[in-house]
């Protein structure tokens, strides 16, 4: 073994037994054939999972992007035994490349691990014991994976969960298992420290939503990517709301919805087994009734103008990541934030009149084919809100082109406003309200955010999700 630079190390590599050159700079990893018969491959720091020296042996785990999926592969190197100068080079090498690959973040992270088996299509487990155990295991990370046994397991995990023994939760599983660890967090005698612990989310249920916000549309159903975050992601405060109804207090993390939406979500749960192409299915049903509803809807306004929003957003994706995470007060930690609008009269709103849904939610996308909030952030202490009037059937058609990239957004029949809390009343007997994806009653409740209440790991500190900024020709 040769180790030229603290920064690179040539070994006998067993890639066909050919000398195999290992180095690193600040951005990458390189693994380069002596013999120069392969060509270099070059990994991102963040993708390295593990460099371990034992005895004579280098060996390496990362990730390697292959036709735009990510797969664990492992490379390994070995010097002379007795060579007592070299293997202490190899050492000094490795913790070299350790520290650059986990900059500011802890190696060998604690995980509590939530699977949901009844998820989605049924394939959490599969999924956890295929595809995220061997990257988790290749990163040394020390887990303990608990499989839901009933709805409402999480919660209760949630709310006893012991805060010093793990530095995140993973969820493997859809977006009901983050709401419900969300409202788990809420009833834990510490809640303010329990919303510090960092949620990690693995896209294995049929509304993947939170993985799609936090990893972006090219990473954000791929396991592999999902598990990278929840080892390497760095915490990011996230806003989470209260909602009140009927003096019983809960909270969601990603979205209300009433009207055709709600119908959408919630009026296919039946047909789980067809994974988000229930949510297609659903749609197209709409489209045949385009049922008008009634409510009375609140908003206590931030923001209503679609330009200054989109330009809001730039602003905020163009600057730093958002990784600053409040601290908890002393003190502060077994009360619940106040609810600070819900009393209070001045500034409000009021909408009513037959629409086809309202829709609120903090995170771009709601699903994986309707980026229904595109301008929205994970920490701006503001809620979207999309209040969509009557369209036509042929609109309604036309408006589902485009919807996973956003183009709703300029519709003129859709009003967008940011929040701060919200009231909506139906004003009509049945119907559904769906809060996360969960069923709650068709009944008035109130709704306020908490700017950065809950953590969840981030690969960028932002939503990493492009939208096209500029209006549309055409649109009004
Ligand atoms: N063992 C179980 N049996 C039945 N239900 C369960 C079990 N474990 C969890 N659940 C429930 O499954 C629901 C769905 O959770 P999950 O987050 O995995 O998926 P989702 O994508 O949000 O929804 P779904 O796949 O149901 O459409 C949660 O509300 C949870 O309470």
């Amino acid at each position: 073994m040769v180790a030229t630079n603290s920064r690179q190390l040539v070994l006998i590599g067993t890639l066909g037994q050919l000398p195999v050159q290992f180095s690193f700079d600040s951005t990458s990893f390189t693994f380069r054939d002596s013999s120069k018969t392969s060509p270099d491959v070059h990994v991102p720091l963040s993708h390295v999972l593990s460099v371990d020296v034992s005895g004579s042996v280098v060996d390496a785990h990362v990730l390697v992007r292959n036709r735009g999926h990510l797969d664990v592969v492992n490379i390994s190197g070995n010097f002379q035994e007795d060579d007592s100068e070299a293997s202490s080079a190899a050492k000094d090498w490795v913790q070299g490349v350790m520290t650059a690959a986990y900059s500011g973040v802890k190696e060998c992270r604690r995980l509590l691990v939530v699977v949901n088996p009844h998820g989605g299509r049924g394939k959490a487990i599969s999924i956890f014991n295929h595809e995220v155990e061997p990257i988790l295991k290749a990163a040394r990370c020390r887990y303990k994976a608990v499989y839901t046994e009933y709805g409402g397991h999480a919660e209760e995990i949630a709310s006893q969960i012991s805060l010093d023994d793990y530095d995140a939760v993973v969820t493997v599983s859809g977006d009901g298992t983050v709401h419900e660890l969300i409202n788990g967090f809420a009833q834990h005698r510490e809640p303010m420290k329990a919303f510090r612990m960092p949620i990690a989310p693995i896209p294995a249920g049929s509304g993947n939503a939170a993985s799609l916000n936090l990893l972006g549309v090219e990473d954000g159903a791929n396991v592999t990517a999902a598990t990278l975050n929840a080892i390497k992601g760095r915490p990011m405060a996230v806003d989470v709301l209260s909602i009140l109804q009927s003096g019983k207090r809960s909270f969601s993390f990603l979205s209300q919805c009433v009207g055709l939406m709600a119908d959408i979500d919630l009026g296919t749960e039946h047909l789980r087994w067809m994974g988000s192409s229930r949510f297609t299915y659903g749609f197209l049903r709409g489209v045949l009734t385009r049922k008008a509803y009634q409510f009375s809807i609140s908003v206590k306004t931030v923001m209503s103008e679609k330009e200054k929003m989109a330009e809001a957003l730039q602003e905020y994706n163009s600057s730093a990541p958002h990784y600053d995470v409040p601290p908890v007060e002393e003190g502060d930690a077994t009360a619940l934030p106040p609810l600070q609008y819900v009393d209070k009269q001045d500034g409000w709103t009021t909408f009513e009149g037959p629409i086809l849904h309202m829709y609120a939610g903090k995170g771009p996308f709601v699903s994986s084919d309707l980026m229904q909030f595109p301008v929205a952030m994970p920490n701006d202490g503001v809620v979207d809100i999309v209040i969509q009037g009557m369209i036509s059937r042929v609109d309604m058609l036309k408006s589902y082109d485009g919807a996973e990239t956003g183009a709703l957004y300029w519709q003129d029949k859709a009003q967008y406003f940011k929040a701060s809390a919200y009231r909506l009343r139906p004003l009509q007997e049945d119907g559904n309200l769906s809060i996360d994806g969960e069923r709650l009653p068709f009944k008035e409740y109130y709704a306020e955010v908490h700017r950065g209440l809950a953590t969840m790991l981030s690969m960028s500190g932002r939503y990493p999700v492009d939208f096209t900024l500029e209006r549309p020709p055409g649109s009004a």
